[in-house]
């Protein structure tokens, strides 16, 4: 057995908490050689589920969960967490503006941001999957100075995902053939799901599928497949979304196999002309447990303004935070 691992998750009576624990209790998450620690972190109100769900992992019987942990205290839940994943939200409710979700959401995530700064791990890496994920992405983060900026991301493998079944069900190609896929920009409707290096076995994906279907139906399906989930379900994506967040953890310890990539919403580094200091969704390989941008991709026109599209959209998201005054001391 390997040396145990603590995973906080927040928002772990919701339904995504629902649907990862008990993947995470079979060692789907980290191998089943990985003993597990799990701290759950709760809105008081729903403690008590919290405490339900926890009942449920112990008559799991898992091999390799060490001890489940509920709080509502948010120095408690992440004491030396190594991995975080942050799922907790205020979802938008009828009448509220985007300012109002940012303002809301951020009264979650400085506070987290926070702690963690104070009692994870040396190592920690944060995920954040609660909308509206980049920009509380940049919250978190600017409350936690003492974490290097690249231990934190923004889940975009769920947009990821969409995008290659796309191209699958459209080509009749298995999935393991669809590579180099990117998402670009915000894990919002504005997203860019980009075909232009994409291949399908070693053929380039735009002779099969036509540059008119990648640059219309395919990027609308795709960046607008969350809200097609909530028309259908009821309620937003849960299952695929676990399914996202544990392919995530996975290729950031593992490396992304073979000559492909994945997407990941990090903070830039100036690459592609993305401003530094907000969190975007890029083509990424895993090195040393962090997401590293895949340099060298030629962008051409149309591909250069959806993606200025989204940045714009994420620096106003920016904007809107820094004037609601909800930074903390460590923006980047
Ligand atoms: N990035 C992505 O690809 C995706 C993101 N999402 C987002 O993930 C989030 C969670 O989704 P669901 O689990 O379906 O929602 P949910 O509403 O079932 O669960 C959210 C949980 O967060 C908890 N919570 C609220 N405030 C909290 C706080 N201060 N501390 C800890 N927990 C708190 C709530 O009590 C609730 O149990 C939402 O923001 C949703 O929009 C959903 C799908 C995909
Ligand atoms: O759209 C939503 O509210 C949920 C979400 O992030 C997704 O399914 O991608």
């Amino acid at each position: 057995m390997s040396h145990p691992l603590t995973l906080t998750l927040t928002g772990a009576a919701g339904q995504i908490g629902y649907a990862l624990l008990f993947r995470v209790a079979s060692g789907e998450a980290f191998g089943p050689d990985t003993p597990v620690r799990v701290r759950m972190l709760e809105h008081p109100r729903a403690l008590k589920a919290a405490a339900g769900v926890a009942l449920e992992l112990q008559d799991a019987a898992s091999r390799v969960l060490l001890d489940v942990d509920v709080s509502s205290d948010p120095r408690h839940a992440f004491d030396g967490a190594d991995v975080a994943v942050l799922a907790g939200a205020r979802p938008r409710t009828a009448g509220m503006e985007r300012a109002d979700l940012l303002e809301a959401n951020a009264g979650i995530f400085g506070p987290q941001g926070a702690a963690l700064n104070d009692v994870a791990a040396d190592g920690v890496q944060v995920l954040v999957v609660g909308n509206p994920a980049n920009t509380n992405t940049l919250v978190v983060a600017s409350h936690a100075p003492d974490v290097p900026a690249d231990r934190f991301t923004a889940l975009t493998r769920l947009d990821h995902n969409r995008a290659v079944a796309q191209v699958a069900q459209r080509t009749g190609a298995p999935v393991a053939d669809i590579t180099r896929v990117t998402v670009w920009g915000n894990h919002s409707r504005t997203q860019y799901p980009d075909l232009r290096h994409a291949r399908v076995g070693s053929r380039p994906a735009l002779d099969l599928v036509g540059r008119e279907w990648a640059d219309g139906p395919f990027v609308d399906t795709v960046a607008q497949r969350g809200g097609a989930i909530i028309a259908a379900r009821g309620a937003s994506s849960v299952a695929s979304t676990a399914t996202a967040v544990l392919q995530h953890e996975h290729l950031r310890r593992h490396d992304v196999p073979g000559d492909d990539w994945t997407s990941a919403g990090r903070f830039s580094d100036g690459s592609y002309g993305v401003p530094e200091g907000v969190v975007c969704s890029f083509p990424v390989v895993a090195a040393d447990g962090t997401w590293q941008v895949v340099p060298g991709l030629d962008l051409d026109t149309t591909a250069r303004a959806r993606i200025d599209a989204s940045v714009a959209e994420l620096l106003d998201e920016r904007d809107a935070v820094r004037a609601l005054g909800v930074l903390g001391p460590g923006a980047r």
